[in-house]
């Protein structure tokens, strides 16, 4: 789950692919009426019931009307989906959903589905995306924990919450480089030496401040927020916008830091451990493997 392109389908795709590479069985359900291609051929695939495109052309609605009116139908025709999952019942599917965030925050249809998977004894577990990006305006920021929060209360069920795209982030998180080696030269005076040490120093404690100020959005600082309105209240032109939602704010910080319920899994698409860390917690969430079959003596490697 997430906001439009926030990298929901991305993940689904990392994730075959790790499970694959593991030799872990796991299919791709496609939830996204709109959808339109796929690395991974999804097992099951909305668009086989009802598409956008038609729910469109027939019924007159936009795209946003239209997309609620297909899971709307999916719900009101679940045992289409409950067939369709009764052949993998004991598989690990991966749900790539729609990112009308109306879906999992006003709307029971997200719910109704998860009550369904239910009912088929599937145990489950809620991925929310948020993507990097967001870190750039703090409001826009809050409002991603907002929704990542409402999505983890409306559903009910085993919830993390996943910062996507952080191979676009500078310092250790990411692969944008703050630290570039430059090389000794031979040639180099006393004093050219020194400046270049100066460098790598000044960059070594930016890249420091980076990552310190990264891991403020993994676990959301309130204070991100009283910051923002501070630096408003004491810039040159404090808007009349930013006074009067003062208190709001600090309704919403008090929110967060109250239930202090959100934090964001960061995962980087290009680093394989940054992958299984967050499938890890996935399973953890789910108690995934703890029903399995133990390997049979003779699938050890022989030379153990
Ligand atoms: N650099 C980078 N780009 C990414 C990553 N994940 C997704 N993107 C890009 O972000 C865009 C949206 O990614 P999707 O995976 O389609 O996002 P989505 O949430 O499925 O989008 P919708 O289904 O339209 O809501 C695409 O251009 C992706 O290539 C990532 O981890 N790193
Ligand atoms: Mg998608």
């Amino acid at each position: 789950m997430g906001p439009a392109g926030s990298g929901k389908s991305t993940y689904c795709a990392t994730m075959m692919t790790h499970c694959q590479t593991a030799g872990r069985k796991a299919h791709l359900v496609n939830l996204d009426p709109a959808a339109e291609n796929f690395e991974y051929e999804p097992t099951i695939d909305i668009r086989e019931l009802i598409t956008l495109e038609d729910v469109m052309e027939e019924l007159d609605f936009g795209p946003n009307g239209g997309l609620i009116y297909c899971l709307e139908f999916l719900i009101n025709n679940v045992d289409w989906l409950e067939e369709e999952i009764g052949n993998y019942d004991d598989d690990y599917l991966i749900i790539d959903c729609p990112g009308q965030i109306e879906l999992y925050t006003h709307f029971p249809i997200m719910r109704r589905l998860c009550e369904t998977l239910g009912r088929l004894n599937m145990t489950i577990c809620g991925v929310y995306c948020l993507e990097s990006q967001f870190i750039e305006d703090k409001s826009k920021y809050f409002s991603g924990v907002l929704s990542a929060m409402s999505a983890m209360v409306n559903l009910e069920i085993p919830h993390i919450n996943v910062m996507t795209k952080m191979d676009l982030i500078e310092g250790d998180y990411g692969n944008k480089p703050i630290i570039e080696e430059e090389d000794e030269d031979d040639a180099e005076t006393a004093a050219e030496k020194k400046r270049r040490k100066q460098r790598r120093r000044r960059r070594l404690m930016e890249k420091a401040m980076t990552d310190r100020e990264m891991d403020r959005y993994l676990e959301p600082d309130p204070m991100l927020m009283t910051e923002e309105v501070d630096s408003v209240l004491n810039g040159e032109q404090p808007s009349a916008r930013s006074l009067k939602f003062q208190a709001l704010n600090q309704a919403i910080v008090q929110l967060i830091d109250d239930y202090s319920m959100v934090r964001f899994i960061p995962l980087n698409i290009t680093d394989e451990d940054s992958v299984e860390y967050v499938l890890s917690h996935v399973d953890n969430s789910m108690q995934y493997g703890e029903d399995l079959e133990p390997k049979e003596p003779d699938e050890a490697p022989e030379n153990e």
